[in-house]
């Protein structure tokens, strides 16, 4: 008997496009025989926890969830997802996480929420890492559309330190991440603190170098650059439509993608 058609919560605009971004993201790169499955942080990606649920109990129940951070985790135990971690899981089958800025070759800056280091353990463990995201994070250049800086995870007690460092190494505006409705800075779920740290197009045209440079400096717990590590990128576009980019080069615009339809499971 066929599924019932989809009910779904009206949505508009760049909400709508996320939806459609992570609903192809979800039905093109989580499939049955994925067991073990990484699930990232941000606003774009409860709709991907809202698709792999529609997936159904059946491939649903043999599956392990490993989450990023704090929301993540709530997310898989809020939908009755079995939570694993990477200790138990230290290989992935998929990652799907958002981002705040992707370059034409994928690369992306992320750890806008502060959660980069678990974000990029699980991208790292994942045989297929994929972000899902708007149209406004799809970009040329890194730093072209997302204008607060590299993210950087640094250890509480360094950040004095490793801030002057940034800005020898020529960080126009390195800041500590201060709390918002509280008093004094960020504080990761891994205890540590934020330095965000702008670098001019000169940089941010070789994240690689500028990731391997800053990673060296001591203090820093991990850089929120995400180079070659992606392997396809789903933008929801303002007309509602997608955009699928994969590495090597392959783009696809103006992808129509029906939300209403039950996912595809065999
Ligand atoms: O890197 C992140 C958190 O550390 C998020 O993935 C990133 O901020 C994307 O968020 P959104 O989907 O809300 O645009």
């Amino acid at each position: 008997m066929a599924a019932a058609p989809l009910q779904l919560n009206a949505l508009q605009g760049v909400e709508a496009a996320k939806r459609a971004a992570a609903y192809a993201a979800v039905d093109n790169h989580v499939k049955p025989e994925h067991q073990i499955i990484g699930i990232g942080s941000g606003s774009t990606v409860p709709y991907v926890v809202e698709r792999i649920v529609q997936q159904g109990p059946k491939v649903n129940t043999n599956r392990w969830f490993v989450p990023t951070g704090f929301q993540s985790k709530e997310l898989i135990v809020k939908n009755g997802l079995k939570l694993g971690d990477v200790d138990s899981f230290p290989e992935i089958d998929v990652t799907i996480d958002g981002a705040d800025d992707v370059d034409s070759n994928l690369n992306a800056i992320k750890g806008g929420g502060a959660c980069q280091l678990r974000e990029k353990v699980l991208a790292e463990a994942a045989k297929t890492f994929i972000i899902v995201a708007d149209f406004r994070k799809n970009g040329e250049i890194l730093g072209q559309g997302w204008k607060q800086g590299v993210p950087i995870e640094v250890a509480e007690f360094a950040w004095s330190k490793v801030q002057r460092q940034l800005v020898k190494l020529g960080s126009t505006n390195a800041a500590l991440r201060m709390g918002k409705a509280k008093a004094g800075p960020v504080v990761t779920d891994n205890g540590n603190f934020v330095i965000d740290a702008q670098f001019d197009e000169k940089f941010m045209k070789q994240p690689d170098e500028l990731l391997k440079t800053i990673k060296l400096l001591t203090g820093v717990i991990e850089v929120g650059l995400f180079t070659n590590m992606c392997q396809a990128a789903y933008f929801g576009n303002e007309d509602g439509t997608i955009t699928a980019k994969e590495i090597g080069g392959k783009v696809q615009k103006g992808i129509t993608f029906d939300v209403s339809r039950n996912p595809i499971v065999s």
